[in-house]
């Protein structure tokens, strides 16, 4: 039985759950006026408890960060029992289960992912925020099997800026780095690097280099940095996974030098660009034109308002028309009281 979401109705036609977590889930939607598939995060304020935080973290994160391998923010909906976050829906799940799936993966298929991994980070980093969750659960394979980035519960934007140390022990132990589990402060950006060497070391393997049941056990593992490579692990790849997994922080590789390495740039012989390919400041004029035409508004207006981004219906029916644009499809809305069983008549 689909629970029927007052806030939703018009908005969204909500299909089945494809995800559910603690305190959250996952449902695939239909954004009425443009068709568009999304995902729709929804979160009980009562079960959240002390996590609220997280998820006005989340929010405010998701909000300023827009990026092609990060899962995009369209619409927030806050009511006093539920927080709803509508997302960019990616058909092919998780690299998780990817990975999986194919037991291990091949270099050139690992080093296309890393290397949107790599610029995802180093995009969140030079906006000031650690993601400190990196791993393969929270990657996820859209329609053209590229990565987008999720779950940004647990991501720090440390005040004055990232030099500043952060304290808080999160993430999950398997991918935390030895700074992180020995309790001491630490860099975000050096512990999501540290992250990014076990998420590479499990593309490459298909297993965690640090791993044991009990949780003591493998803490010390962690701090120990000793972990096996396999022989398949090419020279270049063993030497990069030991730049990003040294114990001492300090000796570790930034992700500056990260985006020049060696095994990156081979067969690309670009270093890694981890510029937004977004550009919010300019509108796209196609789409400016269908939303003034839709709301009856001159061109001007519809900018004005759209140029506030409130995350509501609006900025959502905005991000997904220039979606319809980059996939090749019609700029068109869905009339509000005509069949759109055809394709719109021209006006
Ligand atoms: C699993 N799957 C299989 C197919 Br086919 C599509 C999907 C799928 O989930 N697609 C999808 N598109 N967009 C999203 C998702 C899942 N998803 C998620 O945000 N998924 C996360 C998954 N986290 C990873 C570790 C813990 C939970 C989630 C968070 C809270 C509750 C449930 C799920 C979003 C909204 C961003």
């Amino acid at each position: 039985m689909t629970s029927s979401y007052s806030e939703l109705r018009g908005l969204y036609h909500l299909r089945e759950t494809i995800g559910s977590g603690g305190f959250a889930k996952v449902k695939l939607a239909y954004h009425a006026l443009t068709g568009e598939k999304v995902a729709i995060k929804i979160m009980d304020k009562k079960s959240l408890g002390e996590d609220l935080p997280r998820v006005k973290t989340e929010i405010e994160a998701m909000k300023v960060l827009c990026h092609q391998h990060i899962c995009k923010l369209f619409q927030v909906i806050e009511t006093d029992t539920k927080f709803f976050m509508v997302l960019e829906y990616c058909p092919e799940g998780e690299l998780f289960d990817y990975i999986v799936s194919k037991d291990r993966l091949e270099e050139d298929e690992a080093r296309i992912f890393f290397r949107q991994i790599v610029s995802a980070v180093g995009y969140i980093h030079s906006q000031g925020y650690a993601h400190r969750d990196l791993k393969p659960e929270n990657l996820l394979l859209d329609e053209d099997q590229n990565l987008k980035l999720i779950d940004f519960g647990l991501c720090a934007k440390p005040k004055g800026g990232m030099e500043n140390h952060l304290y808080t022990c999160c993430g999950s132990p398997a991918y935390a780095a030895p700074e992180l589990v020995s309790g001491k402060e630490y860099l975000g950006s050096e512990a999501d690097l540290w992250s990014m060497g076990i998420l590479l070391y499990a593309l490459l393997c298909g297993y965690l280099p640090f791993d044991d049941e009990k949780i003591p056990q493998l803490y010390r593992k962690i701090q120990s940095g000793k972990y096996e490579s396999p022989t398949w692990l090419s020279e270049e790849s063993k030497d990069l996974i030991a730049m990003m997994l040294k114990v001492d922080p300090k000796r570790r590789i930034t992700v500056q030098q990260l985006i020049k390495h060696p095994w990156l740039t081979k067969s690309f012989n670009i270093p890694v660009e981890w510029q937004s390919k977004y550009k919010r400041k300019v509108l796209d004029d196609d789409c400016i034109t269908e939303l003034a035409v839709h709301y009856g508004k001159t061109k001007k207006e519809m900018e004005t308002t759209v140029s506030e981004w409130k995350y509501d219906y609006l900025t959502a029916t905005y991000f997904l028309l220039f979606e319809k644009k980059l996939k090749g499809r019609p700029v068109r809305l869905f009339q509000k009281n005509r069949s759109n069983s055809h394709e719109d008549t021209p006006r």
